[in-house]
């Protein structure tokens, strides 16, 4: 069933779907490699196969050949380049589309009732920033939300300790052979300390920015937790979710946006 005719193409419902999905594909491509050495090659390869189209029409045989070759070969090549990003396209697919951590899914097909969301107390890791934030001890909290962390949790030691200031200033105590890395807090809980978050390999993030803030947008960027950064060298306090890094926060920003972050409905 044709919706319209445009010149000698008759463009159906499909049609239409299909330049859609592609569009949205394309768009979703552009966002991801925009800014990097990626979003070059992805322009040149582009370019190479309008070329190869043209050759294609005007019935260059030879050259429609050697660019089919160099195309078919370059597919191969694109994801080796594109292997980060393909990455990251398929984080975000995997982190949206993820059906057990959905509210709906779990309470009609697994038949799961919602229990109340477990709260982190936030004062006794509000204080902990305070303190840190002022010694220049720095520091890396993560605050569980809905994802699963125990993978993250098992790079580190585990621990399943009450929260409290106390405990989160002598796990980053400079002598602590804990310090290093980020502690996980999860139910109200201390759940590890010393572990190791991925480090987000994004090309737009400034140069300036250290591994500590890095890896704290990089688990903001892999899960649904909220991350807490503390500079060693500056005393900053910064806060990273959903990708995105909130720096040089004073502690009632901080203390704002972890709870309107973390009392977020889930999707
Ligand atoms: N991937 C990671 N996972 C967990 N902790 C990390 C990671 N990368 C760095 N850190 C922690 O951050 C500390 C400081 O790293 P770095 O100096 O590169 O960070 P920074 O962002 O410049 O922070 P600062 O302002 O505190 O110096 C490390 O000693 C380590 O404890």
């Amino acid at each position: 069933m044709f919706v319209f005719h445009l010149g000698f193409l008759d463009v159906g419902w499909l049609d239409l779907l299909d330049i859609t999905v592609v569009a949205l594909l394309l768009y979703q491509i552009y966002n991801l490699v925009r800014g990097s050495v990626a979003s070059r090659v992805f322009v040149g390869y582009l370019l190479v196969y309008l070329f190869y189209l043209v050759a294609k029409a005007l019935g260059l045989n030879l050259l429609t050949t050697i660019l089919e070759y160099f195309i078919s070969v370059g597919a191969l090549a694109l994801i080796i380049i594109f292997q980060q990003e393909i990455r990251r396209f398929l984080l975000l697919i995997g982190k949206s589309t993820n059906i057990g951590n959905n509210r709906w899914v779990r309470r009609w097909l697994l038949r799961q009732i919602d229990k109340p969301e477990p709260l982190t107390p936030l004062r006794p890791v509000l204080d902990a920033c305070k303190t840190l934030a002022a010694e220049f001890a720095g520091g890396l909290l993560v605050i569980q939300r809905n994802d699963d962390l125990s993978k993250v949790a098992e790079t580190g030691e585990r621990l399943d300790a009450e929260l409290s200031k106390q405990l989160l200033l002598a796990i980053f105590n400079q002598y602590s052979p804990l310090h290093d890395g980020a502690v996980l807090i999860g139910e109200g809980r201390i759940r590890a300390a010393r572990c190791i978050l991925p480090v987000s390999d994004d090309a737009e993030l400034p140069a300036t920015l250290g591994f500590r803030h890095r890896a704290a947008i990089g688990m903001s960027e892999a899960t649904d937790a909220a991350v807490i950064a503390i500079s060693e060298e500056t005393g900053r306090l910064s806060l990273a979710t959903d990708g995105k890094l909130d720096i040089n926060l004073n502690l009632h920003d901080l203390e704002e946006r972890l709870v309107r972050y973390l009392a977020r409905p889930l999707t």
